[in-house]
């Protein structure tokens, strides 16, 4: 292999509902996975920058997963790291986990991948349309799971001002349901509620709104990690549905449209096994970045 290739590392760049990430294979060695992210997950300098990345693409990230490819079990199996754009590892990633699985169907022709993550193993499935569902485990109110620095689950409680619920969807989230999710000033109030003391991990912020038509909810969260909002949050719109659901404020969980700015996610949280999402993946561009970013001015 020449000098040049040893330094440079192929990446896919895929979306979620616009939630974006570089995928890198974890095969291929990145001597420093932290300054790998913050420097290409940079929404000015960051991967594509220099690319004309279409309608459908963005420079920079909300994260890089590292997916290492297990093709010899079946149904495959791809176990799943995400680093964010200020450093951090998150436990899971709906979208990303989806994007994951859509990343291990194209390399094995399965439609069906379990994804590793920190947070547990969840079934993927790419259905015939191109979108892809995924298992989500069982939301978590209780304190411990949450967690929270408190003895009792957070359910509707006013925190900082808002009506707030806490739950954990394979990460902590902070949700709280107004009547326009526009009318928040989400780069303000979200740090705010991301760092409370109440949450020692610290959570994702994510309002929720339900539809005029009464046809699920529209959702805006402020994310951990990246610290800012995303355009769409997947692990963000199963917790708006759990805790709709613990709040009485749908009937049947089965499922239930969530409407990021990012596109169209479906919930379903039933009583008696895992939550699901699902969701439309699509793979933006691909190309070769250096295994060491440039030293960061
Ligand atoms: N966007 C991701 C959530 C990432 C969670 C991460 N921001 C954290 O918990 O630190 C999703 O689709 O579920």
């Amino acid at each position: 292999m020449s000098l040049q290739a040893n330094r440079t590392v192929s990446y896919e760049k895929y979306h979620g509902t616009s939630n974006d990430f570089i995928i890198i294979d974890a095969a291929d060695f990145i001597p420093n996975r932290y300054s790998f992210a913050t420097a290409y997950c940079d929404r000015e300098t960051g991967v594509g920058v220099d690319l004309d990345v279409g309608d459908d693409g963005h420079v920079g990230a909300d994260g890089v997963l590292f997916l290492a490819l297990e093709e010899q079990y079946s149904p495959p199996r791809v176990i799943m790291t995400l680093v964010q754009p200020d450093g951090s590892t998150a436990a899971m990633c709906g979208n990303g986990a989806r994007c994951a699985a859509a990343w291990a169907a194209e390399r094995t022709g399965s439609d069906e991948v379990m994804v590793d993550t920190q947070a547990g193993t969840r079934h993927a499935t790419v259905n015939d349309d191109g979108s892809v569902t995924i298992e989500m485990g069982v939301p978590a109110f209780d304190p411990r799971d949450v967690p929270l620095a408190r003895d009792d689950p957070l359910v509707e409680e006013e925190l900082e001002g808002h009506p707030v619920t806490a739950v954990n969807t394979g990460v902590p989230h902070v949700v709280i349901f107004v009547d326009d999710a526009d009318d928040v000033d989400l780069e303000s109030v979200g740090p705010t509620l991301r760092y409370a003391d109440v949450f020692p991990e610290g959570a994702n912020v994510t309002f929720a709104a339900e539809k005029e038509s009464g046809d699920g909810f529209d959702q805006r969260t402020y994310e951990r990690g990246i610290e800012g909002e995303t355009q769409s949050c997947g692990t963000g719109a199963v917790a708006v549905v759990a805790a709709a659901k613990r709040l009485g404020l749908v009937d049947d969980a089965e499922s239930v449209t969530v409407s990021p700015p990012g596109g169209d996610l479906e919930i379903s949280v039933p009583d008696d096994a895992p939550a699901t999402l699902r969701g439309g993946v699509t793979h933006e561009y691909a190309g070769e970045l250096a295994r060491e970013p440039p030293a960061q001015s």
